[in-house]
């Protein structure tokens, strides 16, 4: 059974293409953790966010982020997956909800991709309902779908092309959250081979 994840794994990556190279994804969240920089350490500011990880995607940018972030903070973590393991989003799914601690407090909700943006819509309509004062959404990528979204993030590091992405906390089927730089994976690859991600 192990072995039948490597070798999917390696067969996901072997016919994949890198669209953004390492050191971009770093260049991108340093101009996100500059923009955070510029409201909260800014001299005189007193603003004390709690920094919420979507995880699990969010682990790598958020971990990234955080000691480029020059202010007090908080950090928390809530878990919700609307992709679990398949390459189309689904109902969203609760795994570990907020805690009270939201309530009055300036949300820094961190996530790696606002795809149909499905996800943040529903986190931030929740947070808001328990008492946030502010919810902040920064992205490390946002996908352009051509279309209108039901949430709009309010930081940005990537802008992406649509087509179904791999690394830097974004997984295919559980694997290649580890990558350094961002990579397409090809839509025939994909197991619901889905012809508006093939242009
Ligand atoms: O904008 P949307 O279309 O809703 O998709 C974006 C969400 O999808 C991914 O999570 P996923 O459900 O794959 O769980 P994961 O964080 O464990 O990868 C990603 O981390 C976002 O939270
Ligand atoms: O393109 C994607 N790749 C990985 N995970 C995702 N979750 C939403 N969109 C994506």
């Amino acid at each position: 059974m192990l072995d039948f994840h490597h070798e999917r794994a390696r067969a996901l990556l072997a016919n994949a293409t890198q669209i953004v190279t390492p050191t971009e994804v770093q260049a991108a969240v340093t101009s996100v953790a500059d923009q955070l920089n510029a409201r909260f350490a800014a001299p005189g500011a007193t603003e004390f966010p709690l920094v919420l990880g979507v995880m699990g995607g969010a682990v790598v940018f958020t971990g990234t982020l955080l000691p480029q972030l020059a202010f007090p903070l908080d950090f928390d973590y809530i878990h919700v997956s609307r992709y679990g393991d398949d390459d189309r989003g689904g109902e969203l799914v609760w795994k570990v909800i907020p805690r009270q601690n939201v309530a009055g407090r300036t949300i820094l909700l961190v996530d790696d991709i606002l795809d149909e943006g499905e996800t943040l819509a529903h986190v931030k309509q929740r947070l808001l309902d328990m008492g946030a004062a502010e919810v902040m959404v920064v992205v490390f990528a946002d996908k352009d779908l051509g279309r209108a979204k039901p949430i709009t993030a309010d930081l940005i590091g990537l802008s992406l092309p649509n087509k179904f992405v791999v690394g830097f906390g974004m997984d295919v089927y559980g694997y290649w959250r580890n990558l350094p730089g961002l990579w397409t994976i090809r839509p025939e690859d994909l197991k619901q081979a889905a012809p508006e991600l093939a242009g």
